[in-house]
């Protein structure tokens, strides 16, 4: 029997791993050996430390994206995946930045061909910020493709952070989605709250039914790493898989050096700018010995006691052009207390 995929795709901060846990919180025997693939666009691997202790596998693809610079990874890291753990299900958290239709395409490997079966794209979106992303990138065609292709490539639609989102908005959302995808099923979820059962028993939306879709852009600046077979098709002057949109999202990471002032901390990540769209890590406040996990979305800060010590004390950015000596030199302000 072939294992059966499940890729949960949704924009930066929308709710993935919130639904990863959830759903990990709830696996049960009969649901069979599962393993998690994870993809993160840096170095360092801050959602992983959140999935550890539900005991399940968890395979961590970072530094790019798997729908463009390291797809060809995909298909490794699947293989080895499935060599190792012959399971029932594998649960692929995508980058907030993938086009879940580059990552299909990544599965379609004839390698994989009989042995994987994609059961359904579970889309997670933040209503809370859908309109604004979606006006906001309308410059951007490759980011409000992706954004829209995340709606439109779904066969499930999870609402998210419907609690931080007034009724009237919540209704355009809703009305956006429709326009976008007519078929796939639309929950409401608050914090990606929704019964195991009804991710597992999502069903793919034949492609016919789809709207028109649209090409994948290829583009010569690649500032990620190639995948094995983009650098052949490249050798050979052929078009590599790169999406425009990778080049444009940047990330970086900061390493603390020690204990950072919490209040100053936070008001920082209430004033990012803009043009960071996420920034998460793990950090130590004057006076605590708790390690805080801190999560920030260009609308939501949140930050909460982290039990497991093993995470490094690290911040990552994710954004578009970012100002990174002075978004530095503003965290680092942070230090005195
Ligand atoms: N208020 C509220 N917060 C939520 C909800 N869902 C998730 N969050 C919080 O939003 C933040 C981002 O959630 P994640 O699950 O990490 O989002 P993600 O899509 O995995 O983020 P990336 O992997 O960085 O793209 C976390 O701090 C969550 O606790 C919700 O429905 N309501």
């Amino acid at each position: 029997m072939s294992t059966q995929i499940y890729l949960l795709t949704g924009f930066l901060g929308s709710g993935k791993t919130t639904l990863l846990q959830n759903m990990l919180g709830s696996l049960r025997e009969k649901d069979g050996e599962v393993v998690i693939l994870m993809n993160e666009m840096g170095e360092e691997d801050i959602d992983g430390e959140q999935l550890q202790g539900f005991g399940f596998p968890v395979k961590k693809m970072l530094d790019g994206c798997i729908c463009c610079s390291i797809r060809g990874e995909l298909t490794e890291g699947l293989k080895e995946i499935l060599s190792s753990f012959q399971p029932d299900k594998i649960l692929i958290e995508t980058t907030g930045v993938a086009d879940p239709i580059d990552v299909v395409d990544g599965l379609t490997h004839p390698e994989l061909y009989d042995k994987i079966q994609l059961k359904g794209i579970v889309s997670v979106v933040d209503a809370s910020r859908f309109l604004d992303l979606n006006s906001r990138f309308q410059s951007t065609a490759s980011l409000v493709k992706t954004i829209r292709n995340q709606v439109r490539y779904a066969d499930l639609l999870l609402v998210n952070k419907t609690d931080l989102t007034a009724p009237n908005i919540l209704a355009k959302v809703k009305d956006k989605l429709r326009e976008l995808n007519s078929q796939a099923p639309l929950l409401e979820t608050i914090r990606s709250e929704v019964d195991l059962e009804v991710i597992f028993s999502v069903k793919r939306i034949s492609p016919p039914s789809r709207e028109e879709q649209t090409p994948t852009v290829a583009v010569q600046k690649s500032i990620g790493r190639l995948s094995p077979m983009d650098k052949i098709k490249q050798s050979l002057g052929l078009k590599t898989s790169s999406p425009s949109l990778y080049n444009s999202i940047e990330t970086f990471a900061y390493h603390f050096t020690g204990k950072v002032d919490g209040e100053k901390f936070e008001d920082f990540l209430y004033d990012l700018p803009k043009n960071v769209y996420r920034a998460k890590g793990y950090v130590l406040f004057h006076g605590k010995e708790e390690l805080i996990s801190f999560q920030h979305t260009d609308n939501q800060v949140l930050m909460f006691p982290f039990e497991n010590f093993g995470p490094k004390m690290v911040a990552v950015f994710i954004g578009e052009g970012m100002d990174q000596e002075k978004i530095i030199r503003d965290l680092e302000k942070c230090y005195a207390g």
